[in-house]
């Protein structure tokens, strides 16, 4: 836990174990998947391990995406072109809300709407970023994200 009472997400979801446990079995569902098993096809391995590490950082967790995967630049970069839609944006939410669900994730109230706001801004961002024209700001900080609400109006 941090110094003040209240727990980072990372901390109330369980961590690094817990995230990795959630986007290998998430992964596993969306190979098969009839909308997205194609847009997955060519990841590799290690792609679980690097969205735990993504999402572990924007929960609160340790850097280490920033450290060691080249922190968000990179990850904007593995979108760009992809020309993802919304429908495909929809069912990769629901498939790893439901993954939560199969594995017992916290579901209180609090956390799974900060889950949610988490997912739909940032897989909304994801579909932006896939579009023709989209550039990876080099400059692009972390996302961070806690228990609070946004503070207005998409800016870009
Ligand atoms: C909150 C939403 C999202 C997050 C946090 C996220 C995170 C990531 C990260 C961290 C990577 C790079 C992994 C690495 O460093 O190797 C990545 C790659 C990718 N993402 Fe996302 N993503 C999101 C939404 C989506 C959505 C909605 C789609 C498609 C429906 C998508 C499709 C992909 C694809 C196809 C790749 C490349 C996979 C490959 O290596 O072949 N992402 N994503």
């Amino acid at each position: 836990m941090s110094n003040q009472s209240v727990p980072t997400l990372y901390e109330w979801l369980g961590g690094m174990d817990a995230l990795t446990r959630l986007t290998t079995r998430f992964y596993e569902h969306v190979k098969m998947d009839s909308l997205l098993a194609s847009v997955f096809a060519h990841m590799g391995a290690d792609h679980p391990n690097h969205v735990a590490a993504f999402l572990a950082e924007v929960f609160g967790g340790p850097d280490t995406y920033s450290t060691q995967h080249g922190g968000h630049p990179h990850m904007i970069r593995q979108h760009l072109n992809r020309h993802l839609g919304q429908d495909q944006r929809r069912r990769w939410v629901v498939l790893l809300l439901e993954t939560a669900d199969e594995l017992g994730m916290p579901d209180d109230p609090e956390f799974r709407s900060a889950l949610v706001g988490y997912l739909e801004w940032g897989s909304r961002l994801a579909v932006i970023n896939s579009q023709s024209g989209a550039e990876a700001d080099e400059d692009a900080p972390m996302p961070k994200w806690g228990w609070g609400e946004v503070k207005g109006p998409y800016t870009g």
